[in-house]
């Protein structure tokens, strides 16, 4: 498959068979709105079972950096199944575990001494962070953020702020979590960025002085670009002052770079951005071209504090997804994927911002690197998730994948594979910009 020139992509008979199959037989809720079925991924491009192309803007919710199927990953995959598929790591501990964890403590931000142990998922990352810092500094307390998204299992939800769908009737949670603003800027009409960014570090501190003492805090934990909660990127002036108070208190940062790490935003890790040093790190999502593996790293006498069988998990660190990860870092080194990013947000903020001018519709196109988004009002100026429902069904008509996000879904985020070729790049765009178009002057009738 190299650049296509996209049609229509209508569902054949094979996915309505299998739609047929997957309404008997899978739970309606949490898959009620799919309905492709997926035949062959290479690079950018998905093939559904009836033979329609399309172009994966939505990159596996983040975890295709490296694009679908990357030849270099798939032999690495092959020579592994021949030597052994999981001895597990709590038996017999096996090399690529250890070059990967090698490789991590190199590439994640900070000259320090740290370490690295793997898990399975992006939430069980989150779950053991909060357990190392609870374990290290002897506090309960952890600190998250509105809108944030850390996960569905109980701790991660608990520090995830949408209620709907992620939380609504799933509690108790877990307590001693707190929730704290994060800077919108686009949606905080009132101030001006800096004031923004003042007002929300003003409140840690008259927090701590009259609810919960900052020394009761074991952590905080931060998406350095939110991402579920619509790519709202925050200045460096509040990360760096969320750290400085982190560090007035000894309290643990912890950076949840699970969807913005390993390339997205143009740089390997996010928190490169902002100069920020984190104290633990959890990355998942493009770490493995899409196999389910996740980690922890983080500074070496904070990850020893943990002792024999109080971390880990039966699958955690499988060799498949250790060497599918030691592939994906040297392709974003090799093949240059993180000037991919940038090109891809440049190419982005040139076609979109210039359309985002021309309707109301559109609020503000942000990107770093091909971490994109734009958001969407209605006639008075509220969030219109309706208008993104409309853009995404008719861009999977026309063969182009794409995801809402934020709180009230009124974001369209791009995820695309960062080995996109131009003319892919070219045509999604293409075809997001008519059907943004069609959208916009339906809505103004
Ligand atoms: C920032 C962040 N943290 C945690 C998670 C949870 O990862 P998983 O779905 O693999 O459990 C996600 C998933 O979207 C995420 O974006």
């Amino acid at each position: 498959m190299g650049d296509i020139k996209i049609k229509t992509a209508i569902p054949g008979p094979k996915a309505k068979a299998l739609l047929e199959r997957k309404e008997k037989n899978i739970p309606v809720g949490p898959f009620n709105t799919i309905k492709s079925f997926a035949e062959k991924g290479e690079g950018a491009l998905l093939t559904d079972v009836d033979g329609n192309t399309f172009i994966d803007f939505a990159g596996g919710i983040g975890t295709l950096n490296v694009g679908h199927c990357p030849p270099e990953v798939v032999s690495a995959l092959h020579d592994q199944i021949d030597h052994y598929l999981h001895p597990c790591f709590h038996v017999m501990m096996y090399e690529p575990y250890i070059e990967l964890a090698e490789v991590l403590n190199d590439i994640t931000p900070g000259d320090h001494d740290k370490k690295t142990f793997f898990l399975s998922s992006g939430a069980e990352a989150v779950e053991n962070a909060v357990k190392i810092a609870r374990k290290f500094s002897g506090r309960k307390g952890i600190i998250s953020f509105e809108r944030a998204f850390h996960g569905r299992t109980y701790m991660a939800m608990s520090l995830t702020s949408k209620v709907k769908p992620y939380k609504y009737q799933f509690g108790p949670f877990a307590p001693e979590t707190y929730k704290w603003p994060y800077p919108v800027y686009s949606q905080e009409k009132s101030m001006s960025p800096d004031e923004l960014d003042a007002y929300i570090l003003k409140k840690f501190e008259t927090f701590f002085q009259s609810e919960v003492p900052g020394t009761e805090i074991a952590a905080v934990i931060m998406e350095p670009i939110q991402g579920e909660g619509g790519f709202n990127i925050p200045s460096m002036a509040f990360v760096q002052g969320v750290k400085k108070i982190c560090e007035q208190y000894g309290i643990l940062f912890i950076a949840d770079e699970i969807q913005t790490g390993f390339g997205r935003t143009g740089k390997m890790f996010a928190m490169e951005h902002y100069g920020v040093v984190p104290d633990l790190m959890t990355m998942s999502k493009s770490i493995a071209a899409g196999l389910p593996i996740s980690a922890v790293t983080g500074r070496a006498e904070i990850m020893d504090s943990v002792g024999i069988g109080e971390i880990g998990g039966t699958y955690g660190g499988s060799p498949l997804g250790c060497v599918a990860a030691l592939e994906v870092v040297k392709m974003i080194d090799e093949q240059n994927l993180l000037e991919k990013a940038n090109l891809f947000g440049e190419k982005f903020q040139e076609r979109f911002g210039r359309l985002a001018k021309q309707f109301p519709e559109i609020g503000e196109t942000r990107s770093l690197g091909a971490m994109c988004a734009m958001e969407f009002f209605d006639e008075n100026g509220l969030p219109n998730g309706q208008i993104v429902k409309e853009v995404l069904a008719k861009a999977h008509q026309r063969g182009l994948i794409l995801m809402s996000a934020g709180l009230y879904g009124n974001v369209i985020r791009l995820l695309a594979p960062l080995v996109i070729t131009d003319g892919q790049m070219e045509e999604g765009f293409e075809v997001l910009e008519s059907v943004i178009y069609e959208c916009c002057k339906q809505q103004e009738g």
